[in-house]
């Protein structure tokens, strides 16, 4: 028998698709429809991605094209799903922390790009500019922190606040410090799972007495692991940044950043990219600049992830001796390191006031103008 397309259309206006009202060629659902003698196939697109729907939607094709069309009609259903997205919620996760108004999560894709470096120069430099500062280092894998703030032999100190007690950060350079390293042996190779490390931090946290804080930052594991997940997830945090060289490895590992941060478990908004080790250039003639690890590498990175570029660092020996003797560079006044962080910090701040103005106001994001940046160079 020959079927006619029309007779296929007409029968599908007697059927709907599960969740919606109008029958299934009005809605739209039905795309397509072809004959081929007693062969039919029917292209149908619905809503709801259930099994229950699509087998229901399926079954009643079949049903309705032998009953009313042709009871021999050999039926092909070519069925899609075209699920609405889900409108996103909110991005700030987890509790808000009383008192402390911004949480920034540095990360890098890749170790040793100088992620931690870049921390501790942000801290000291927020803390110039009048913001309070805290720092949370939870690098598990190699807290370095204490060193480059040089209170690697402190202790955080035992406090009863409202008849309870918590731990006191220790302080230096106006940022006040809980690191991880700080609870384990220096030579004690600790394996940390993501549920106890996000336990511990928790303490650091919420169990510690930060005060009134502008701005915590979070200096991160590198790499993408289920610790960042467990972190990300359990914390309210205001935005990441996200550190790498200009090397095509490294930049390989900071997309990979850049991404684990957009994922939809964790949503976190990526504030931008800081370009460490841009280029080098010797004490003695400071006015050349050698790209040993490529040219602007981040820079272009950022402009293909549409994430906004921070600023760079160049590598410079004495970024890398202040860290080790505990006095991060951006403290030595009038230097081009001094600029370089300063230039960042004003960035990344900038991006936290757009990022929260974009977002519904919660108990963690308060910080709405740039009033704060009006306070550079007040201490
Ligand atoms: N701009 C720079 N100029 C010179 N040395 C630098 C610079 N940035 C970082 N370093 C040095 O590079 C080394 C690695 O830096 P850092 O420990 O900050 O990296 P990281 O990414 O935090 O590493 P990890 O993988 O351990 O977390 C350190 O010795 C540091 O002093």
């Amino acid at each position: 028998m020959k079927i006619a397309k029309k007779d296929i259309l007409t029968a599908l206006e007697h059927i709907t698709v599960p969740g919606e009202g109008q029958n299934m060629v009005e809605s739209g659902a039905v795309t397509n429809v072809q004959v081929f003698g007693d062969e039919v196939e029917v292209d149908v697109t619905i809503k709801n991605p259930s099994l229950q729907a699509r087998k229901k939607t399926e079954v009643e094709i079949l049903k309705i094209i032998h009953q009313e069309v042709y009871a021999k009609a050999k039926i092909k259903v070519n069925l899609k799903v075209d699920a609405p997205a889900k409108p996103k919620v909110n991005e700030i996760k987890g509790k808000p922390i009383p008192g402390i108004k911004n949480i920034i999560a540095v990360a890098s894709g890749k170790g040793g790009v100088g992620k931690s470096t870049v921390t501790a120069n942000l801290a000291v430099t927020l803390a110039k500019m009048g913001f309070n500062v805290g720092l949370l280092d939870t690098d598990i894998y190699g807290p370095s922190m204490p060193i480059m703030f040089d209170v690697a032999l402190e202790r955080p100190l035992s406090v009863t606040i409202d008849g309870k007690n918590k731990m006191r950060p220790v302080e230096n350079y106006g940022v006040k410090m809980l690191s991880i390293g700080f609870f384990t042996q220096p030579n004690q190779a600790v394996i940390w799972r993501g549920p106890m490390a996000s336990k511990a931090l928790n303490q650091m946290i919420f169990d510690a007495h930060w005060g009134e804080l502008d701005f915590l930052l979070l200096d991160l594991p590198p790499g993408t692991g289920d610790i960042h997940l467990s972190i990300m997830q359990s914390l309210p945090v205001t935005g990441a940044v996200v550190v790498s060289t200009p090397q095509e490895i490294a930049l390989a590992d900071a997309r990979k950043g850049v991404a684990m941060f957009q994922q939809e478990a964790i949503n976190v908004p990526v504030l931008g990219i800081v370009e460490n080790m841009a280029y080098f250039t010797p004490e003695e003639l400071p006015q050349n600049k050698y790209h040993i690890f490529g040219k602007d590498g981040a820079k272009h990175l950022a402009k293909d992830l549409q994430v906004p570029f921070l600023g760079e660092v160049p590598l410079v020996q004495s970024v890398r001796e202040a860290g080790d003797v505990g006095r991060p560079a951006a403290l030595q006044t009038g230097t081009p390191i001094e600029m370089a962080f300063e230039e960042i910090t004003k960035n990344t701040v900038q991006q936290v006031v757009l990022r929260n103005k974009a977002l519904p106001p919660t108990e963690a994001i308060k910080i709405t103008t740039m009033a704060g940046c009006s306070a550079v160079k007040k201490k």
